[in-house]
């Protein structure tokens, strides 16, 4: 085994990994260093490589080829240590018990437990502590695998899509636990959906696609990254649409008309440009406003400007 920074500090390693289903290369060459303190969102479209990702962070799966370091051991090692805690989409509850009961057995298993009425209180789910696990609604199940994943003193924690599912209250509670365990030195590492939680919780951003690594830095760098801007303004009476869509520096535009006119939204990858050229049209737009992408529109751009270059 070689030497790397996961030896000498780094929460996680991935080195060249690689792996297959059959044709399907789920998690293609990545490497990767994850650090103490650090809360960094996965994203990726569907089938981008995320859960298989975090299935070999955890042991789940083995890579076909390269490593994969928890703490500078193997990830099976680090989980016995009671190192990490993880929060699956899949993660099936026993059924014929009760929350507490599971809330319980998960707090004995784990070397550094916490008080199991903190950690029912901190998921909310003191109120249905009695209920057996196979009576819960979806939203409460959810937060009862964030109670699992938060049993003990974790140094790494892992969660797939967590949030599916849980209503606006329990997401709040959800991501300020996250947050101490940040803030205490805890790494925690997310897949999601949800672009507008990985804008406001993270700190790091992971870009997936085709099991590659398109982009990684902060929220504000991946949508620097994606090197547009969006202007949009008004305009009354009719319009020349065929002259507006042929300014320079477009990568979309959609009009559509409102009270008096219309209104016009366009991605520009050099919107100075751009807004220079709309003048030069002889028109008067009103209300104008440029402004960066958002991280959901930077995502889209992102990887849709990946496809197009794969097809
Ligand atoms: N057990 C399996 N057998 C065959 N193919 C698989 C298996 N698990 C995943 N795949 C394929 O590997 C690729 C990556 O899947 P993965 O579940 O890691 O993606 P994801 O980013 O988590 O997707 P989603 O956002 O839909 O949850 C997909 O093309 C998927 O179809």
């Amino acid at each position: 085994m070689t030497t790397t920074e996961a030896d000498t500090g780094a929460v996680v390693g991935f080195d060249q990994v690689t792996k297959a289903y059959g044709d399907v290369r789920a998690v293609d060459g990545l490497t990767l260093r994850l650090h103490p303190g650090e809360t960094v969102a996965l994203l990726g479209p569907n089938g981008a490589g995320k859960s298989t990702t975090l299935d070999l962070l955890l042991g789940l799966k083995q890579p076909d080829s390269g490593s994969v370091q928890v703490f500078g051991t193997s990830p099976r090692e680090a989980i016995v240590a009671g190192r990490v805690g993880a929060m699956l989409q899949s993660g099936g509850l026993m059924d014929e018990v009760t929350v507490a009961e599971l809330v319980k057995l998960a707090a004995a298993l784990h070397p550094r437990p916490y008080e199991v009425s903190d950690v029912l209180a901190r998921a909310g789910i003191t109120q249905i502590a009695d209920r057996k696990v196979n009576k819960l609604s979806g939203g409460q199940a959810q937060r009862v695998r964030f109670a699992l994943a938060t049993a003990g003193a974790n140094d790494l924690i892992v969660l797939d899509e967590p949030t599916t599912g849980m209503d606006v209250s329990a997401r709040q509670a959800f991501w300020a636990t996250m947050r101490e365990q940040a803030v205490q030195g805890r790494a925690v590492l997310f897949a999601t959906h949800y672009l507008e939680e990985a804008d406001a919780i993270a700190d790091r951003v992971l870009v997936l696609h085709r099991g590659r690594l398109l982009a990684d830095g902060t929220a504000a760098e991946i949508k620097a990254k994606a090197g547009a801007r969006r202007v949009s303004f008004d305009l009354q009476g009719p319009i020349d649409e065929a002259s507006l869509r042929a300014l320079p520096f477009l990568t979309s535009i959609t009009v559509s008309a409102n009270g008096s006119g219309n209104t016009v939204r366009i991605q520009s990858t050099d919107a100075d440009a751009t807004v220079h050229a709309v003048y030069g049209l002889g028109v008067y737009p009103r209300n104008l406003e440029v402004a960066g992408l958002g991280l959901e529109q930077a995502f889209v751009a992102i990887t849709e400007a990946e496809e197009a270059k794969q097809s």
